[in-house]
């Protein structure tokens, strides 16, 4: 397992915890000092010990030096969580406090309270109070109140309090590690598609994030200059030629290339994987090979790779490369998967990296590509689908790429998992890869050839598809589905799969339905996407984007996520409370992108 140390090595947001307190001494603060300390302790320890950052080491927590009584002590807090580079901070309390007096002022760092719902000196009045200190200054705030009352000094953190919690903190930090990161984008926009039109003021704007852009023809230029580590590549080759599994041809005979070709193919791809890593994040091996500037990379958390047409014409395609970054391995062995998307869809690319950040797993890139209804499946095949596909699937399929994480070889308690690196092993990444096949590419539609990677992904995964859209006069929405991998009897899959292209990775999907909106049907759901694209992550983490967007003022247009679930700042209820979806459109525009 590689820790991949270089691509983090700026090092991550840590979580700022604000115990605030009741500033009058000579009783009430001193009978309080202890408590309220001890549950900003407790707080730290709960959130290190159940959450990491994506090198796999646990999420670390700064406690400001005293309780904050007022302006002095908060600004004292402030001051040292700049040192320590906090990037969202949680402000706790068992008791009354004052409000703007104590309260965390930062515009771009996402807050929360937690007001101890007690009953001596209940912190859920400081809440109330904070909370519409933080509406009325435009600095949105999550507010946390427990259920149940708690009695004084109880520190216990009671399963609700606990939930939201560790939502807010996944969500405020996927925030804190992506800002003044960078979106590489390599090559352009490809094939008319609007999501490759890099919008550098959304990412700019919204998610405080740099953009980066090089031409294609620097992997020519590195190639023919010999720019990548010659030693790893070697490496690389002997592992892929080893490992990788080239299927069959299934081209024309006319268009099927010679041995030799493809040989040659299979160098460039590799070559092709090394350049893009090294664009990425650098590599301080190409320093010490007398390339300093480029063994700095782009500083990337994200790229995409346009590849269609004018690489892909000439050259093989970027489906291994592509497919290899996004997963949890390579030859070096298992690591932090990268963020790579297709036909450089920098919005789907945006979209994985929300998936990535909240779950530290591998997402899937994918074209959501056919409806298929259970009538024309039984029409075609003669099978009525059944289960959670009763109500029709959707076929994502990509034109040759996806994560191998994907094919759902790893498992979590015997089923079919995506898991963070750290819960990866050996004989998972060897079943990824039995599971996978590298097929010539389709020459009609890559007359540079290539690999498609082709697996079937195994069914009963729990799955959320998302997709970022840009809307003129709008600005970004996102869509949030929920659902399930479903797997089909082998001919029948076999048969959907030839009407389209067989060389590429499948995934069969079948949305959760509420039975209104856009989740009325598998069919609304597919008829209300967005794009041609959408980013799949493993688990049902609706809830989880839900507050990441609210952070970013992002609405969320359609979602299946249940109504106790949804945690936004406070401040939203004050634009709705009987349609939180028209609440949350408001609630953005009126506050605006964090970064401006
Ligand atoms: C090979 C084709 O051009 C595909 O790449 C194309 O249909 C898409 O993926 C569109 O998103
Ligand atoms: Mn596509």
């Amino acid at each position: 397992m590689v820790e991949n140390d270089f691509r983090w090595r700026s090092g991550f947001p840590k979580i700022g915890i604000r115990p605030t307190i009741d500033g009058r001494r000579r009783g009430v603060r001193e009978s309080l000092e202890e408590q309220t300390m001890n549950l900003a302790k407790s707080v730290a320890s709960f959130l290190s010990e159940e959450l990491r950052y994506p090198n796999g080491q646990p999420v670390e927590c700064v406690i400001a030096d005293t309780c904050i009584g007022g302006v002095a002590e908060a600004a004292a807090a402030a001051k040292k969580f700049k040192q320590a580079e906090v990037g969202l901070t949680i402000t706790v309390t068992p008791c009354w406090c004052y409000g703007t007096e104590t309260m965390d002022t930062d515009p771009s760092i996402p807050k929360a309270v937690w007001g101890f719902n007690g009953t001596g000196r209940p912190g859920a009045v400081y809440l109330a109070a904070v909370l519409a200190a933080h509406a009325q200054k435009g600095l949105p705030a999550f507010g946390i109140y427990g259920q149940d009352v708690q009695d004084e000094g109880n520190n216990q953190i009671p399963d609700d309090v606990k939930e939201k919690l560790l939502r807010f903190t996944r969500s405020g930090l996927a925030v804190a590690i992506m800002r003044d990161q960078a979106y590489l984008s390599m090559g352009s926009v490809s094939m008319g598609i609007a999501g490759s039109m890099v919008n550098d003021s959304f990412f700019q704007e919204y998610l405080g994030m740099r953009n980066e852009y090089i031409d294609m023809s620097e992997f020519t230029r590195r190639m023919d200059e010999g720019i990548y580590d010659p030693e790893e590549y070697e490496k690389a080759l002997v592992w892929v030629k080893k490992n990788c599994k080239e299927g069959p041809d299934n081209n024309p005979p006319h268009l099927q290339t010679s041995r030799e070709r493809k040989d040659q193919e299979w160098e460039t791809v590799v070559k092709m994987t090394l350049i893009a890593r090294d664009l990425m994040i650098g590599n301080p091996r190409l320093a010490e090979l007398g390339f300093e500037e480029e063994a700095q990379g782009h500083h990337a958390i994200a790229s995409g790779f346009q590849g269609q047409r004018q690489w892909t014409d000439h050259a093989p395609n970027g489906d291994f490369m592509e497919t290899m970054l996004n997963s949890s391995f390579d030859w070096n062995g298992i690591r932090s998967p990268f963020v790579v998307a297709t036909e450089n869809d920098s919005l789907n690319g945006v979209g994985m990296l929300f998936g990535y950040l909240l779950t530290n797993t591998a997402q899937i890139f994918a074209d959501v590509r056919t409806y298929w209804s259970p009538a024309s499946v039984e029409r075609v095949t003669g099978h009525k689908l059944e289960g959670p596909a009763a109500n029709g699937i959707l076929h994502l399929i990509n034109s040759g790429s996806a994560t191998l994480d994907g094919t759902g070889e790893q498992t979590k308690n015997g089923e079919p998992a995506m898991k963070p690196f750290w819960e990866i092993n050996e004989a998972e990444v060897d079943k990824m890869l039995q599971a996978s096949q590298w097929r010539p590419a389709s020459v009609e539609y890559f007359r540079g050839g290539g690999f498609s990677t082709d697996y079937l992904t195994r069914g009963n995964m729990p799955m959320t598809m998302i997709r970022l859209n840009l809307v003129k006069g709008l600005g970004p929405v996102l869509q949030i589905v929920e659902g399930y991998s479903v797997d089909l009897p082998e001919d029948v899959h076999n048969t959907l799969d030839q009407r389209t292209d067989p060389t590429w990775p499948s995934t069969w999907f079948a949305p959760i339905l509420t039975g209104t909106g856009a989740f009325t049907s598998a069919y609304d759901v597919m008829d209300n996407w967005g794009a041609n694209h959408g980013a799949i992550s493993y688990g049902h983490i609706g809830a989880d984007l839900i507050t990441l967007a609210s952070i970013l003022r992002i609405p969320v247009a359609m979602h299946n996520v249940s109504k106790e679930k949804i945690f936004r700042p406070r401040a939203w209820s004050m634009f709705g409370t009987e349609h939180p979806e028209g609440a949350d459109f408001r609630a953005c525009e009126n506050f605006g992108p964090m970064y401006r």
